[in-house]
């Protein structure tokens, strides 16, 4: 999955991504990494295909993503964001089937047999009867990752996935997602603010500031001290700490 020389802007408002090229590394966990209101959700948008570039182009296996239809693009790549719909009257089992909606015409076609396995990945099986507003904010977070997975995506974006987690939900968060990508071959598109975790979790990084790349590649050559205080406009100093390996301290009092 690519970007070509992309542009683009909200209706109404001045160009915000400004001729971004890059390449998603097939297989890979890539983390986007910028300050806020960089541009980041925005190009996970251009990437789902959910917005269209004004000029440049956004291809998938050699193809424009505009070419295919919704459908077809919720079968391969699947999102999860802080910004829900809301589901007050559904049990946990009947959100997860929405994911499987790519490969049926009607929810009430699938089974419970059907979304188990997704569930059981996120340790959320027993809690499949509950309604979702009765789940903790990370367990709920689980259900939209289960989702995700009932889409049997080829790429899962995950827009800040552990905002409003406590450490140790983040810290099995990412061993799942470190799982799904190792074992399901499933490449991982993700913003993130903790760039520690992006350190610790990525392959490769896209550094950007205000709708730009800055540069793209392997994590620990991206998130470096220099090219991190140019983006967040920060003195960063980046220690090595032992058993622990290099971990990125900002230093202003
Ligand atoms: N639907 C929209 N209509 C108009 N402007 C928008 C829309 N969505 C985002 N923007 C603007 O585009 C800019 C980039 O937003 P975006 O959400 O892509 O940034 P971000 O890097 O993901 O930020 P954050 O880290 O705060 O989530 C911001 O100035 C934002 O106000």
């Amino acid at each position: 999955m690519e970007l070509k020389h992309v542009n683009y802007g909200y209706p109404g408002s001045e160009n915000l991504i400004t001729d971004f090229t890059a390449t998603v590394p097939t297989g890979k966990i890539l983390s986007i990494i910028g300050q806020n209101g960089a541009g980041k959700s925005t190009l996970l948008k251009l990437l789902m295909g959910a917005i269209s570039p004004s000029s440049g182009s956004v291809e998938m296996d050699g193809h424009a993503i505009s070419t295919l239809s919704s459908r077809q693009r919720a079968a391969k790549i699947a999102l999860v964001t802080q910004q829900h719909q809301v589901y007050d009257e559904m049990t946990v089992k009947e959100v997860v089937k929405t994911g499987r909606l790519p490969f049926h015409s009607l929810l009430t076609t699938i089974s419970d047999e059907e979304v188990r396995p997704f569930l059981e990945t996120v340790n959320l099986a027993d809690a499949k009867d509950r309604l979702l507003t009765s789940l903790s904010g990370g367990q709920q977070q689980r259900v939209w990752l289960a989702t995700a997975l009932a889409q049997e995506p080829q790429y899962l974006f995950l827009d800040e996935p552990t905002t409003y987690l406590d450490i140790r939900y983040q810290h099995d968060l990412m061993t799942l997602i470190q799982q799904l990508n190792t074992e399901r071959h499933i490449t991982i598109v993700m913003v993130l603010h903790d760039i520690n975790q992006a350190l610790k979790i990525s392959d490769e990084v896209w550094l950007i500031k205000a709708g730009q790349l800055i540069q793209a590649g392997l994590a620990e050559t991206v998130l470096n001290e220099q090219l991190l205080s140019n983006a967040f406009e920060l003195p960063i100093k980046i220690v090595n700490i032992e058993k622990y390996g290099p971990y990125v301290i900002q230093l202003t009092s």
